[in-house]
């Protein structure tokens, strides 16, 4: 260690320097032979691509990590030739160097607190989720890594995935591999690696800083991005803005036979997505996230989601004639956000962890809590809330107006119903799906399959040309993100860690799949987590077991008090609107955007008898006219501004007009006008430049 440390800085530097230069080549050569590898024809018949579009953000942002990673690498390497033996990062750098390498692999800035100060972040959400938290603007946002709540366990402490180096032994044992064992030498499954983050977090050791971490790509809040997107860029690309209601962009080519509409379509040559073996051509739908194509309920969803949003912003203008477009649009936005919040919170987390586990990891609201950090976690976004994989029925029902089997759209076998959305545009809209997501039950996990053989056996994603596995990808997806074991996870939530493979067995639902799992990882410590906490006894009324009822009560805890616009914070909506509020359900959403007018009072729950949809509650949206409209009559609306719009606020008593640009334009002049002595304070600004 001795010569490390006194190493001159000036030869660290220059090491350093050229082990960035290294670095950027092979990661410019890795990312040309990925081009190209995507551009090339497979000849395997399977030939569509996952249409998981990555935004252009993500990739920037990945692509600066990967060479950050890369460089430490090569240092390592080098260092390990100059003085003849292992040399660790963090014994080689300061906190000076290791920011130099982040700037070079143009990682992004350090975001300042005192960016928080415009006020057109605190009306509002923003659509990343940036300053949600003003002393700690990026938490929760879009594009940042997946946090950890115990720290990584990577096999070389810094990247490698556990198992990585099959002689390598943990407690004693070999990592059992993820996939299944064929004779077929050739079929083992492609696997990539989850897009590396840059790091942000400066005060932590530096050997946490240096290690992989994981994006997240979209908001961790639930703010409906899945509606709105988590970029402006995307935003931009959702809303309707040659409209001047304030709505999102709907479908221009097709329309239900009642004239509803559907999700606009994203063109992608070759079709990224299942085409109609007749008929006109179907492309892929575009949303705020880019599953949407991936299974028919969730496409449904979706477009349950942007009728609401277009409904509710015609009522707003109807009730409120004076908002501008943008005004319109992010009210709309507001409810939209608490009802995903109201639904997701009161009608379904408690039936997935069961009401006990909701009180005691979750309990009453009490208020907007700064010092909470709402950022997703990675063992919940890789292990526990994937306990979802083993409900899903390889069945995909569809069902007629009397909650038959469909006369002319039959059941679907999973597989062929995956990215497929012309199912919905040319087999009778979402009504034959919905009906068949609530009348039907999500498959109770059962002991010996966890997961249904669709999944396991005939999985197509990315842009791989051969059925996948998604046990061996959730399995291989923990040792990737380095998640520590099954043990360690039960330790931080508080439940005994298992000693003995018969103490394994008192946890587990099945003793055969206790006794499989035992055969197989040899060591409790060693037991992936995902798998762990999937075959634990489910508690009463829930569908999970105590280790994921904890982890997903602790993370959505997070995503409730670590909001600072959370729907039931202060100062957010009025009681009355609270009030209206708490009358919206999934169910009213169906009677409202769709044809079925029979429905389950809880759509979360099952075997409950349908009511009619005159007997749903629904949302009174007087509760949102504006008494801003005397103010109004003063001054007049403000003038609209092309290439952007404008927000009213009441800032100290005044009425405020609050400009900003679309996406790509600058603001030119004084963002803000103020209502004064019955007149604006100024002229607009103007939106110049041109997008790219
Ligand atoms: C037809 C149904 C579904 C299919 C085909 C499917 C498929 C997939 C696939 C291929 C992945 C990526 C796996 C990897 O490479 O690591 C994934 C990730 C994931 N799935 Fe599913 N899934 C389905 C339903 C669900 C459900 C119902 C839930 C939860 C209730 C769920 C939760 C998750 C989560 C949390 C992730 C990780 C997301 C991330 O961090 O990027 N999935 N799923
Ligand atoms: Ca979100």
């Amino acid at each position: 260690t001795d010569e490390a440390r006194h190493l001159n800085s000036t030869s660290v530097r220059e090491l350093l320097i050229s082990s960035y230069q290294e670095s950027y080549q092979i990661v410019h050569e890795a990312s040309l032979h990925s081009r190209q590898r995507q551009s090339s024809p497979s000849s395997s018949k399977h030939v569509f691509t996952f249409p998981r579009q990555t935004e252009p953000e993500t990739l920037e942002i990945s692509r600066a990590a990967e060479v950050f990673q890369t460089t430490l690498q090569v240092l390592k390497n080098r260092a390990k030739q100059r003085y003849k033996r292992d040399v660790m990062a963090p014994e080689l750098l300061s906190w000076e160097d290791v920011e130099l390498i982040a700037e070079l692999s143009q990682c992004p800035p350090v975001t300042h607190p005192t960016i928080c100060l415009q006020s057109h972040l605190n009306k509002y959400r923003s659509i990343s989720g940036l300053c949600n938290n003003g002393e700690n603007p990026l938490w929760g946002t879009s594009n940042t890594p997946l946090v950890r709540w115990l720290p990584a366990e990577y096999e070389d402490g810094g990247r490698e995935p556990k198992g990585w180096n099959r002689g390598r032994l943990h407690n004693g044992f070999q990592l059992p591999p993820t996939e299944a064992t064929t004779t077929d030498a050739h079929s083992c499954m492609p696997f990539f690696r989850s897009k590396a983050a840059c790091l942000v977090n400066f005060g932590s050791e530096i050997q946490q800083a240096l290690q992989r971490q994981q994006m997240n790509a979209i908001t961790s809040f639930l703010d409906a991005s899945g509606v709105y997107g988590s970029t402006p860029r995307l935003e931009s690309f959702l809303r309707d803005l040659s409209g001047l209601d304030g709505k999102l962009a709907v479908n221009d080519k097709f329309r239900d036979p009642r004239g509803r509409a559907y999700l606009p379509f994203i063109a992608t040559l070759p079709s990224a997505c299942r085409q109609s073996p007749h008929g006109e051509r179907v492309e892929c739908f575009r949303a705020g996230d880019s599953r949407v194509n991936e299974a028919l309920p969730l496409i449904c969803l979706h477009t349950l989601w942007l009728r609401e949003h277009n409904r509710i912003a015609e009522a707003l203008k109807h009730i409120n004639g004076h908002w501008s477009p943008e005004t319109i649009y992010q009210e709309t936005r507001r409810i939209i956000g608490a009802l995903h919040q109201i639904i997701t919170m009161r009608d379904y987390v408690p039936k997935i962890i069961g009401q006990e586990a909701f009180e005691h990891h979750i309990g009453p609201y009490q208020g907007y809590d700064p010092s909470t950090d709402p950022s997703v976690s990675n063992v919940f976004a890789t292990a526990a809330f994937r306990f979802g994989h083993a409900t899903i029925s390889p069945i995909l029902s569809r069902l007629n107006e009397s909650l038959q089997k469909h006369e002319h759209f039959p059941h679907l076998r999973m597989d062929s119903s995956l990215f497929s959305p012309w199912r919905i545009v040319k087999e009778g809209g979402v009504e034959p799906t919905l009906r068949g997501a609530f009348g039907t039950a999500a498959s109770a996990i059962s002991a010996n399959t966890l997961l249904t053989e669709e999944l396991t056996e005939r999985l197509l994603v990315f842009n791989v040309s051969q059925y996948m596995d998604l046990a061996s990808l959730n399995l291989q997806r923990g040792r990737d993100h380095a998640l520590p074991g099954y043990n360690d996870w039960r330790s931080f939530c508080g439940l005994q860690r298992i000693k003995t493979m018969d103490g394994f067995k008192k946890v587990v639902r099945d003793y055969r799949v206790a006794k499989k799992i035992a055969r197989i990882y040899k060591h409790p410590n060693n037991i992936d987590v995902w798998l762990g906490g999937l075959v634990e006894y489910v508690l009463p009324g829930s569908r999970t077991g105590p280790l994921f009822a904890c982890l997903i009560g602790k993370q959505m805890k997070a995503l409730r008090d670590g909001d600072r616009f959370w729907w039931e914070a202060e100062g957010i909506f009025s009681q009355q609107q609270k009030a209206e509020l708490l009358k919206g359900s999934l169910s009213r959403i169906i009677c409202d955007n769709s044809d079925i007018r029979e429905v389950p009072p809880d759509s979360f729950g099952f075997r409950i008898p349908l009511v009619s949809c005159d007997h749903m509650p629904s949302i009174n949206l007087e509760a949102w006219r504006d008494e801003k409209s005397q103010d109004l009559e003063q001054c007049g609306t403000p003038r609209r501004i092309k290439n952007g719009d404008f927000i009213l606020s009441n800032t100290y008593g005044k009425l405020v007009a609050l400009y900003s640009c679309y996406h790509g334009f600058k603001l030119k002049g004084a963002a803000a006008i103020v209502c004064e002595g019955n007149q604006w304070s100024n002229q607009p600004p103007q939106c110049t430049g041109t997008p790219h």
